[in-house]
C-alpha cells in the first residue's frame, strides 16, 4: 500500500541538477547534494553565494527553474511548503511575526496542537490538553528553555527567542531541520549556547545549517558544502574544507574588498 507520509527515520534529501534563475541571473546552478540522515551539514558562501536561495528551494517557497528534490525515495519538487513539512521538513519560523504575544509554553502547544491536528484545543477534553502540554514541556526542557515556558516570548533575551523559533520547529517533529543563520544577531556567548542545544538534538534529526560564523561552522558541522555564485564550489569534512586553497581564495577575496 502506498502512503503520502514517508515515515522512515532513514529519509535522505537530496537535490538534482537544481537551479533557479530569475531573468538572466543565476541564483542557483546546477546543484546536486545529498544530505544523508542525522547529518550536520553547514552551507557555506559569500554573501549572494545562493544560500537561502537553495533553501527556500528546498522547503518549497522558490520553485526551481530547472532540477529535482527528493526526500527518500519520492520526487518532492512540486509538493507545496505545508505538504513537505508534513513529511518532515521543516524550517525555523520567523518568532517575531508568530506568536511573540503568547507565552513560550501556549506557542509550543500551538504548534503541536497543530500537527496533531487539534487546533481547536477547546473543543478537546482535558486529558487530551495535558498530554499536549506534556509533550511541550519535554520538548522545552530538551531546548533548556522549560523555564521560560511562562514567558512572553517577546520579553525573552533575542537568543532565546531563536530556541523558541528552534522549539516551534520541532514540534512539528522534523526528520530535516533547515537552519538560515540561526545565530544571526545574537551575541557570541549566547550563540554558543544556541549551537550547543542545536548540536544536543537528536540524532534522528537530520541539520542542514547556513551560518556566516566560520568559529561555530567548524565546530558544529560534521560536512560542508562551500556555494559560490550559485554553484557548488566543493563539498567535504571541515578539516578538508580548511585545507581547500579555494576555500581560503574565496574568503581572502571577499574581506579584501571588504
Ligand atoms: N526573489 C528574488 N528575485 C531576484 N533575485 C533574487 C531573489 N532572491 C534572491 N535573489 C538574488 O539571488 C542571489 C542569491 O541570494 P541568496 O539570498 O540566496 O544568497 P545568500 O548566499 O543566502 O546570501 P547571504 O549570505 O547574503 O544571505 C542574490 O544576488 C540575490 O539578490
Amino acid at each position: 500500500m502506498s502512503t503520502s507520509t514517508n515515515t522512515s527515520a532513514n529519509t535522505t534529501l537530496r537535490t538534482e541538477g537544481l537551479s533557479k534563475q530569475w531573468g538572466a541571473f543565476k541564483a542557483n546552478s546546477d546543484v546536486s547534494l545529498t544530505f544523508v540522515p542525522g547529518a550536520r551539514h553547514a552551507l557555506i558562501g559569500p554573501n549572494g553565494a545562493g544560500k537561502t536561495t537553495f533553501i527556500n528551494l528546498l522547503t518549497g517557497g522558490f520553485a526551481p527553474s530547472s532540477g529535482k528534490v527528493f526526500f527518500g525515495d519520492d520526487d518532492i519538487t512540486s509538493l507545496p511548503q505545508h505538504e513537505r513539512v508534513k513529511r518532515g521538513m521543516t524550517r525555523t519560523f520567523q518568532i517575531n511575526t508568530l506568536f511573540a504575544g503568547l507565552t513560550v509554553l501556549e506557542s509550543v502547544v500551538l504548534a503541536i496542537s497543530e500537527r496533531r491536528g487539534m487546533q481547536y484545543v477547546w473543543h478537546k477534553t482535558v486529558a487530551q490538553q495535558t498530554d499536549v502540554i506534556d509533550e511541550a514541556m519535554a520538548l522545552l526542557a530538551s531546548l533548556k528553555l522549560d523555564g521560560e515556558a511562562n514567558s512572553i516570548t517577546r520579553s525573552l533575551a533575542y537568543g532565546k527567542q531563536r530556541l523558541v523559533e528552534i522549539a516551534l520547529a520541532l514540534a512539528t517533529k522534523p526528520k530535516v531541520l533547515l537552519l538560515d543563520e540561526p545565530a544571526a544577531g545574537i551575541p557570541s556567548a549566547e550563540s554558543k549556547e544556541l549551537f550547543e542545544v542545536i548540536a544536543g538534538l537528536p540524532r534522528d534529526v537530520t541539520i542542514v545549517f547556513i551560518e556566516h560564523d566560520m568559529g561555530l561552522v567548524f565546530r558544529f558541522a560534521e560536512r560542508i558544502t562551500v556555494l559560490v555564485g550559485g554553484k557548488v564550489l566543493t563539498e567535504g569534512t571541515p578539516a578538508e574544507i580548511a585545507a581547500d586553497k579555494r576555500v581560503k581564495e574565496v574568503y581572502l577575496g571577499e574581506s579584501e574588498h571588504e
